[in-house]
């Protein structure tokens, strides 16, 4: 088990409801420091239950500390949650939505999902060669025969994604045609998913090396005002698997679970997804593609160049990716005001 680090991790919670489910992760966040979007009206109050340590961000805040910046925020999407991850100073990110609550195991033993993430974060990934008894790293597992001495030490763990018993994150069609399924199947496995491919990153339960990824960790441009809604982790999924691939970093997926409580509107959603579920044939196709040049040796100069090639290359899809290729560039001048050693900001709440 990861050794507590809740001086170097923030938890980020993007909420237009309401933040009562902390209760049930008490226990687990209570000792960590909180970022709060409060998404929608920035008129309601939003109630953080009592003890925990946050701060809080509503969009008049995101404005006033972004100024023209604040456009690449996105409004009324989960996307929003980004905001946090500009903003925190952490080493280490957890974002976890406001209907995720605490799983069993199968022994019925609450799992403290942060904890897990922590551990996966903290120990090596095997992107280059795949272990069958999945991660070696983990107590009583190890490299099987034929895997390479060479690639055992592994490489630094970017991306921990995590998954859900209950509420399966399904699209808007496969919810509406199968709105009874639930996911009852705890699978007990961390794997490494292997350089060259992509993954559909879910952020309802996500931890990440701020250090690492976190300017490649933009959820885009969704929801209000956009033609395109949920697509804000599967974008940002895939710039970062992209960019950890290029870095020579891991992603991992698996344990920890949470228990997914809310099925959001299949018609609502559909709505927000209708342009992405075809697009993502042509977004897909192009992160498969993307070759990354030599001199790009961080995530901010990786993005960037992603930005550019996400401009030519699926601009002619929909001028929507023109502008989202440009706040793809804002999210990097914002990240670097941040963030750049010479001038740390804080986002005074
Ligand atoms: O306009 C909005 C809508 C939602 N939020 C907050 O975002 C998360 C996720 O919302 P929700 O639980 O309704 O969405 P799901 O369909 O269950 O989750 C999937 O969709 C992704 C949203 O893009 C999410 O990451 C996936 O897991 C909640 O905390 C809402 O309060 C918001 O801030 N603004
Ligand atoms: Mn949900």
């Amino acid at each position: 088990m990861a050794p507590t680090l809740n001086g170097e991790v923030d938890i980020v919670i993007p909420t237009i409801r309401s933040l009562n489910f902390l209760e049930n992760w008490r226990p687990f966040f209570e000792p960590y420091h909180l970022i709060i979007i409060q998404d929608g009206d920035p008129t309601k109050e939003i109630k953080v239950p009592e003890g925990f340590d946050y701060e809080l961000y509503n969009r008049n805040d995101i404005n006033r500390i972004l100024g023209p910046k604040a456009n690449c925020i996105s409004f009324k999407d989960g996307a929003c949650r980004c905001f946090g991850f500009l903003v925190s100073k952490k080493k280490f990110i957890y974002t976890i939505d406001d209907d995720c609550f605490v799983a069993k195991d199968p022994s019925g033993k609450e799992i403290d999902a942060l904890a897990k993430h922590l551990e996966n974060l903290t120990k090596p990934s095997t992107p280059y060669f795949f272990n069958t008894l999945y991660d070696p790293y983990r107590e009583g597992a190890d490299f099987v025969r034929g895997y390479p001495f060479s690639l055992r030490a592994g490489v630094p763990t970017a991306v921990s994604h995590g998954l859900w018993l209950n509420i399966p994150d399904y699209d808007a069609p496969t919810q509406l045609v199968k709105p009874l399924d639930r996911n009852t199947r705890y699978v007990d496995a961390v794997m490494t998913i292997p350089k060259g491919t992509l993954y559909p990153m879910c952020a309802m339960n996500l931890a990440f090396n701020r250090e690492l990824i976190g300017a490649a960790m933009y959820f885009g441009i969704m929801g209000d005002g956009q033609p395109l809604g949920r697509y804000d982790d599967m974008w940002a999924g895939w710039c970062t698997k992209v960019v950890c691939d290029h870095l020579g970093y891991g992603v991992k997926t698996g344990l920890p679970y949470l228990w997914h409580s809310k099925a959001s509107n299949p018609f609502v959603n559909l709505k927000k997804e209708y342009n992405g579920l075809f697009w993502q044939e042509e977004m897909i196709p192009f992160f498969q593609s993307v070759i990354l040049p030599k001199k790009c040796t961080n995530a901010q100069e990786c993005y960037l160049e992603l930005a550019k090639q996400a401009k030519e290359k699926l601009g002619p899809v929909d001028p929507y990716f023109n502008n989202l290729a440009d706040a793809m560039v804002t999210w990097i001048e914002a990240w670097e005001e941040f963030n750049a050693p010479a001038n740390v900001k804080n986002g005074s709440a």
